[in-house]
């Protein structure tokens, strides 16, 4: 037995969504193409996301940037609208979502680590059940572009969005989130700038 189908066994209960619309206008180029050790970031995170969940559906505004990519188990779903935002990508892709629990990554994480994710995974079922997310947290507020939502948070996710709202750290403030233990804050490096990307 792989790994792969030892845990979608454990955790069939589990979807991941991967952002992929963002502007990425301070790296100037987009970001889910640049290469890390020759692979482009979008497919590092798909393949990761596939060995933590069953189905994996990349939202993106422009899935025919990508078809050239190597994206096995990955479905894209086709963002309606462009430059709202990774809140209103990911709601577009929480309404396709038929598992309990979804894990959201942004494209943009080249230090993910699939075994800290697993240990995560392990954990959702102590999850309270009046947590609508189990995320990390760092000084900056909550890292909620890799971490876990509930599918039942989709109707106040659709109102605060209806009301305007675009801010992942103001919806979250109206909720109660689990806080994940995150072993190595380096995981969480977010690839936004030529600089950031020289460095790694
Ligand atoms: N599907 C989708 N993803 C988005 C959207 N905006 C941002 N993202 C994704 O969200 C993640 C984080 O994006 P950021 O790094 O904050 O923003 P960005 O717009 O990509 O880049 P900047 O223009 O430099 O801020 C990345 O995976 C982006 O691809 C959007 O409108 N739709
Ligand atoms: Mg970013």
């Amino acid at each position: 037995m792989t790994n792969n189908s030892a845990l979608s066994t454990q955790h069939s209960a589990l979807t991941a969504i991967v952002l992929a619309g963002g502007k990425s206008s301070r790296m100037g180029q987009d970001k889910a193409l640049l290469c890390v050790d020759g692979v482009p970031l979008l497919q590092r995170v798909c393949h990761i996301a596939a060995a933590c969940a069953e189905t994996v559906y990349i939202v993106t505004p422009w899935p025919e940037r990508y078809q050239n990519l190597t994206l096995p188990r990955c479905e894209f779903i086709l963002e309606a609208t462009v430059n709202q935002g990774p809140l209103v990508g990911f709601a577009q892709g929480l309404a396709q979502v038929q598992t309990d629990w979804v894990l959201l990554l942004a494209c943009d994480l080249p230090k993910l680590q699939v075994e800290v994710l697993q240990g995560w995974i392990a954990e959702l079922d102590n999850v309270g059940e009046d947590a609508i997310a189990a995320l990390a947290h760092h000084t900056k507020g909550w890292e909620p572009l890799c971490g876990f939502y509930r599918r039942r948070c989709l109707p106040q996710l659709l109102d605060f969005i209806n009301q305007g709202g675009r801010s992942f750290q103001q919806w979250l403030q109206q909720s109660s989130v689990q806080v994940l233990a995150l072993p190595d804050t380096k995981m969480l490096l977010n690839c936004n700038t030529p600089e950031d990307w020289a460095s790694l």
